[in-house]
């Protein structure tokens, strides 16, 4: 690793423990406006999850004792499932995609919720945290919220953890380790120190947030990490370590349609190359017993900065 990020792994990488609540709830007093936190949960038909996450967060997070989350709110991002009903009766505000910014016909994708949720969240510090999480534990929250309410500087951290998957302890976050971190070794060596980049759980500041492109779909956290580092610069970066990820694990196929947009996103961001082909062919058995061809669309759009949207001007003006 480079000498960079050596140093970069001794100033902004922490744990949950190093920052106890009562002392973010300290900081978060003294910080007024600025410590406004609003937490964003993106989901696809979680209903079977996203209800014990509600509750978590607002149970130990959102409470007259505890009043480190400001605003819950869920992003539908077209569920067929009752997410809503459920996410709305554990006390979360429920937004759907098509109801935000409706002269942008909403596309399908996680980061197309995310963009969608700066149009509709008030916090100056934003936490997204994945809604398929099991045995949620709030401590992702103010982990990763701690270190933006105590050091002035930083502008982005991510959660680091241990990726569970099925009954093995560790063993998950495959595209990250197949994909995303030779890419990030590669082509972005300063971020090489973050465990898990690729990590649903990650908290900014608002003024970072709405200056950067959103990929609309798994592109999403690649991009905005890549992002943040060419706008704010390493420093400005951080980690914490909240223990271990347990969440609802896509196939094989599905983690390959992944790992085409996160090449996208890469690609989008390196020396602009030749026009790539957005499609991604996978194979499977027929009835016959052959293999069939499988195409799919790649996504390749990409939401602007929201702070170009004028009707997101005129609402921050507005506030
Ligand atoms: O089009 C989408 C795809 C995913 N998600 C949500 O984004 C989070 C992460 O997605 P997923 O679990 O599919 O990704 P994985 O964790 O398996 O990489 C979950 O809360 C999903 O419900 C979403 O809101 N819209
Ligand atoms: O880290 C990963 O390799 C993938 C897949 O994780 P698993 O192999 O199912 O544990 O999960 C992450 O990637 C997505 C794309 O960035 C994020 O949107 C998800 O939040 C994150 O879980």
């Amino acid at each position: 690793m480079l000498d960079e990020v050596d140093r970069w792994l001794e100033r902004r990488s922490w744990s949950a423990v190093d920052r106890p609540l009562p002392r973010l709830l300290a900081a978060k007093r003294a910080a007024g406006p600025a410590g406004r936190v609003s937490v964003v949960l993106p989901a696809l038909n979680e209903e079977a999850t996203v209800g014990d996450i509600v509750a978590a967060i607002r149970r130990e997070l959102m409470t007259e004792e505890t009043p480190l989350v400001d605003e819950l709110v869920v992003m539908d991002s077209g569920s067929t499932d009752r997410t809503s009903a459920v996410a709305a009766a554990a006390g979360a505000r429920v937004v759907h995609r098509d109801d935000v910014l409706p002269r942008l016909p909403a596309l399908p994708g996680k980061g197309e919720v995310l963009w969608r949720s700066l149009m509709v969240t008030s916090g100056e510090i934003v936490c997204f945290v994945d809604a398929d999480l099991r045995d949620f534990d709030p401590a992702f929250v103010s982990g990763i919220v701690g270190p933006l309410l105590t050091e002035p500087d930083l502008a982005l951290v991510k959660a680091m953890y241990d990726r569970a998957i099925g009954n093995a302890p560790v063993g998950g976050g495959r595209v990250t380790e197949l994909v995303a971190r030779p890419l990030i070794n590669l082509y972005w060596p300063q971020l090489a120190g973050f465990v898990q980049p690729l990590g649903g759980e990650y908290a900014a500041r608002r003024s970072l947030l709405e200056r950067l492109s959103f990929p609309v779909g798994y592109g999403v956290e690649l991009g905005l990490l890549v992002d943040a580092l060419r706008t704010v610069g390493l420093d400005a970066l951080g980690q914490v370590d909240v223990g271990v990820r347990k969440h609802r694990n896509q196939d094989g196929p599905a983690l390959g349609r992944m790992a085409a947009a996160i090449y996208r996103t890469a690609h989008a961001r390196l020396a602009r190359g030749p026009l790539i082909r957005p499609e991604l062919t996978q194979f499977e058995r027929g009835p016959d017993g052959s293999f069939v061809p499988r195409t799919h669309p790649v996504d390749t759009e990409e939401r602007p900065p929201m702070r170009t949207v004028p009707e997101y001007a005129a609402r921050r003006h507005a506030a």
